[in-house]
């Protein structure tokens, strides 16, 4: 398989194949670290690392990634930059696509990473915007088949938001790779119609499904995976908070819903949560709206059934596969 040159922009631009291919470099990638062989001959390239967003999982995984390789890194925040202010998106990507050989990209709307790919010369990779997460999805997919084996015929809900980033990508990889995807939410937090068409079309093909409820009870029973995000984004008013609150707390992934999923399930979750005080955010919640544990219980996050921690670790491992396959494996 040659991935060559491509951006990682959505998974919506990759086959089952294409994606089958990722996780397995990164399976072979994570076992060569773990086995001390190192796989550092990239050595005299160079990666730029924009981020308009804060980041503690994915800046840390394209750099460990990247190092591991030989490679140099440039981090760039939001003060450190011209970008957006003095200058503009297509400017530059053509000056970091003449010194660079990849670009990560963190921020908001697609259409910005979009842009920044049309113009760069060189693979963009997307770590983050607000429709989509795909390096996250790798590491999602590799740790459900670290623990479950095959993906075709596995039930996977997701609670909470699932009209943004997180929610949407988890349908496509679920729909591209033969899941049964339940979006479990109040009906304003569905997914868009158009995607949710979209996901209908990659799942008719792969054999998985997509449904919207409503209803938890249903909607969790027998679940082979059980997966929650933030309930407010990075980026969004402060003011959202007290209405998702009100509107997601019947969907908190808590021991009821475990145990109405199937015995073997797990827990997954994308980090940062809120699942206890030991936060800034989380104590302002706390004081304002009196919840001590908002997306998440801190019983489920402790359990036996989360794996959250394998995912973390596995962004490191399905970033790196990123790289080396569009960089080219060399
Ligand atoms: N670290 C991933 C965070 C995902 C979340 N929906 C956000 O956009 O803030
Ligand atoms: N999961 C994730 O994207 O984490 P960061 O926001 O810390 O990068």
């Amino acid at each position: 398989m040659n991935l060559k040159g491509r951006n990682f922009l959505t998974l919506k631009d990759f086959s089952p194949e294409e994606i089958t291919y990722l996780i397995d470099l990164a399976a072979d990638l994570k076992d060569k670290k773990k086995k001390g062989i190192p796989v550092n001959h990239y050595v005299g390239k160079n990666v730029a690392l924009i981020f308009e967003k804060t980041s503690t999982r994915t800046r840390c995984s394209f750099e460990v990634a990247a190092h591991d390789m030989g490679m140099g890194t440039t981090y760039l925040d939001p003060s450190g930059s011209q970008i957006g202010k003095k200058e503009s998106i297509p400017d530059t990507a053509r000056v970091l696509g003449r010194m660079y050989d990849g670009i990560e990209y963190r921020g908001y709307g697609q259409e910005i990473v979009e842009e920044l790919a049309k113009y760069a010369g060189v693979p963009v990779w997307n770590g983050l915007t607000n429709e989509y997460h795909p390096t996250q999805m790798l590491a999602d997919l590799l740790t459900i088949r670290e623990h479950l084996g095959d993906y075709k015929g596995l039930k996977f809900v997701y609670m909470g938001d699932a009209r943004y980033n997180m929610g949407n990508s988890l349908m496509i990889a679920c729909a591209k790779m033969g899941m049964h995807f339940v979006a479990c939410t109040s009906k304003e937090y569905f997914p868009s119609k158009e995607l949710v068409a979209q996901c209908e079309e990659y799942a008719k093909a792969s054999g998985g499904s997509v449904a919207l409820t409503e209803d938890v009870e249903s909607g969790t029973k027998d679940a082979d995976v059980i997966y929650t995000d933030v309930w407010v984004s990075m980026g969004e008013p402060d003011e959202v908070w007290a209405e998702r609150i009100k509107v997601l707390s019947p969907y908190q992934v808590n021991k009821k819903v475990m145990d109405n999923a199937k015995d073997s399930a797990i827990f997954m979750h994308c980090l940062p949560a809120f699942h206890d005080l030991k936060t800034k955010i989380g104590k302002e919640v706390y004081e304002k709206f009196g919840m001590k544990e908002l997306e998440v219980t801190d019983e489920v996050f402790e359990s036996k059934q989360s794996v959250v921690f394998d995912e973390a670790e596995n962004r490191m491992h399905t970033i790196k596969a990123v790289m080396v396959a569009t960089l080219g494996e060399q």
